[in-house]
């Protein structure tokens, strides 16, 4: 199964994504994207993105090496293709932690997809959380919060929508999420298997 993660930027889609994987570590694989922007600090390539240089970037899309990808505040961020389609034929479930374009990309690719939309209990925090991480300029703050509101609007393309107001109870909410769709998907593939049985 593909589980998918998006919401705008400064939600906590890295904070609830990291205590989901903390809480269950061997359960989901996190796929790692690859992005143009530069490493922030304690970043580091290969566990929290694939950096890489425009050039790069641009021969993997052109090769088709992209599940889906978009730029984002002047960089590019995309999903390596080749990977996913490894995990998911060996039956293991991927968990994705994308942007909304992203997101509807796969929408559009892997309709079984999975598709979560994380919200911010309002506009302010969204303001308040990204000022307090301290990662970006003022302009990319403002940037980024006009974005978000285009995001929020995208909202009812996702399958649920979960509330960040404190995390813990978030992570419940998405793992909630993810245990009732791997019981749908078993009980589905049951009742296929006694139909094939007769
Ligand atoms: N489309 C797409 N978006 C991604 C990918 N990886 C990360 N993003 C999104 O790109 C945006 C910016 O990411 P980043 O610069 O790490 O900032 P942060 O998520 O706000 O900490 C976020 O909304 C990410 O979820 C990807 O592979 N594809
Ligand atoms: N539920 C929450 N309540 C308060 N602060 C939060 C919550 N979730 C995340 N944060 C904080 O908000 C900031 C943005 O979170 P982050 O996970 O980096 O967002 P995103 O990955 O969506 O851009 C971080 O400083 C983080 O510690």
């Amino acid at each position: 199964m593909l589980f998918l993660l998006s919401g705008p930027s400064g939600v906590g889609k890295g904070t609830v994504r990291k205590a989901l994987f903390k809480k269950n570590p061997h359960e989901l694989l996190y796929s790692i994207s690859a992005t143009t922007r530069k490493p922030r600090r304690g970043e580091v390539d290969g566990r929290d993105y694939f950096f890489l240089n425009k050039e790069q970037f641009e021969k993997m899309i052109n090769d088709g090496q992209m599940l889906e990808y978009a730029q984002y505040v002047n960089s590019y961020y995309g999903t390596p293709k080749t990977w996913i389609d490894e995990q998911r034929d060996q039956g293991n479930d991927v968990f994705m932690e994308i942007e909304v374009n992203g997101a509807m990309q796969v929408r559009a690719k892997v309709p079984d997809a999975i598709l979560i939309f994380l919200l911010p209990p309002d506009l302010m925090q969204l303001r308040n959380r990204l000022e307090l991480r301290g990662t970006e300029s003022d302009e990319v703050i403002n940037q980024r919060l006009k974005t978000a509101r285009e995001e929020i609007l995208m909202m009812t393309n996702y399958d649920y929508a979960v509330v960040n107001d404190k995390v813990d109870k978030a992570v419940k909410k998405v793992q909630t999420i993810i245990d009732a769709e791997r019981l749908k998907a078993n009980r589905l593939a049951n009742s296929y298997i006694k139909i094939l049985e007769g």
